[in-house]
């Protein structure tokens, strides 16, 4: 598999990230030396076994979590606690139950203290950017669990980030509604070309949506592979259950679950 450089101005730069927890009697090292450049329209899947440190890397570049050693640049600047040039998207849509979706969206985009003009017009091109040009007035109650959460990447993207981070946001929906929010989320992309930084535990996931796939073990958690998806389709639309059933994809497929099997201990 080819390396890639993606170094340029604009993206995002970690610069040997360590993390070590501290236990009661003992310390765990969830990071060591990781060394990562996201271009400003990367969409990075990170795929690696149960506690090869996908969350604590994303926490760090969330300025959730600061790093034992390393420093994370954003635009050339050090980047070290949560501020709008970083939106994240987590596995549950934690939408505010007493406010419809439009205000749900404008939440956001009123801590930036935009003018008001400036900021109906994000909450309507984000709300049609997701498909809920139609919802705004709804609460979240009313909402599909694929609705809830298009409407937390829609609050999201109105604050318009420089990167989105995305932590297994589609796991906890039904397979059906999965498929489409995957549809709806590389639509975004190649309208946007925002930078997109996605935890999947689903290898098919990351092949059908990551332009650049990194494999990571733990023990210390580890960068393992980063390449340039051969499967990735650069325009437009096209079948996800027809891609899926590809040679190259199957074959890929098989490699990849074998590495992340060599990572949690289980590989031969
Ligand atoms: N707050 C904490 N205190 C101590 N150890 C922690 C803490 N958070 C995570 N760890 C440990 O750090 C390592 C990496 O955890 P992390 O949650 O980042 O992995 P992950 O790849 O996201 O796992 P999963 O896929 O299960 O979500 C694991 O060994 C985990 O037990």
């Amino acid at each position: 598999m080819t390396m890639i450089a993606t170094a340029e101005s604009g993206g995002i730069a970690l610069n040997g990230i360590s993390l070590t927890y501290n236990r009661k009697r003992s310390t765990v090292s969830a990071l060591q030396g990781i060394e990562l450049d996201l271009a400003p329209d990367d969409f990075v899947c990170v795929l690696g076994p149960s506690g090869c440190g996908k969350s604590s890397l994303l926490n760090i570049v969330a300025g959730y979590l600061e790093p034992t050693e390393g420093t994370v640049l954003i635009n050339g600047n050090e980047h070290t606690e949560p501020n709008a040039q970083v939106g994240v998207v987590f596995q549950h849509a934690n939408l505010f139950p007493w406010l419809n979706i439009a205000k749900n969206i404008e939440f956001g985009v009123k801590m930036a203290k935009l003018p008001r003009a400036e900021r109906k017009r994000r909450v309507n091109f984000y709300l049609d950017l997701v498909g809920l040009g139609q919802a705004g007035a709804l609460l979240p109650h009313q909402l599909s669990g694929g609705m809830k959460q298009r409407a937390a990447i829609a609050r999201t993207l109105a604050t318009e980030p420089r990167i989105v981070l995305m932590d297994e946001p589609f796991s906890a929906l039904d397979a059906l509604t999965r498929e489409s929010m995957q549809m709806h989320l590389r639509r975004i992309w190649l309208q946007t070309r925002k930078c997109i930084f996605f935890i999947t535990h689903d290898v098919d996931e990351a092949l059908l949506l990551g332009r650049r796939i990194l494999i990571m073990h733990p023990n210390p958690g580890r960068i393992v592979q980063d390449f340039v998806n051969p499967v990735f389709v650069p325009e437009g639309e096209f079948s996800f259950s027809d891609a899926r059933g590809g040679q190259a994809f199957a074959e890929l497929r098989a490699l990849l679950i074998s590495q992340i099997a060599n990572g949690s201990g289980n590989g031969s």
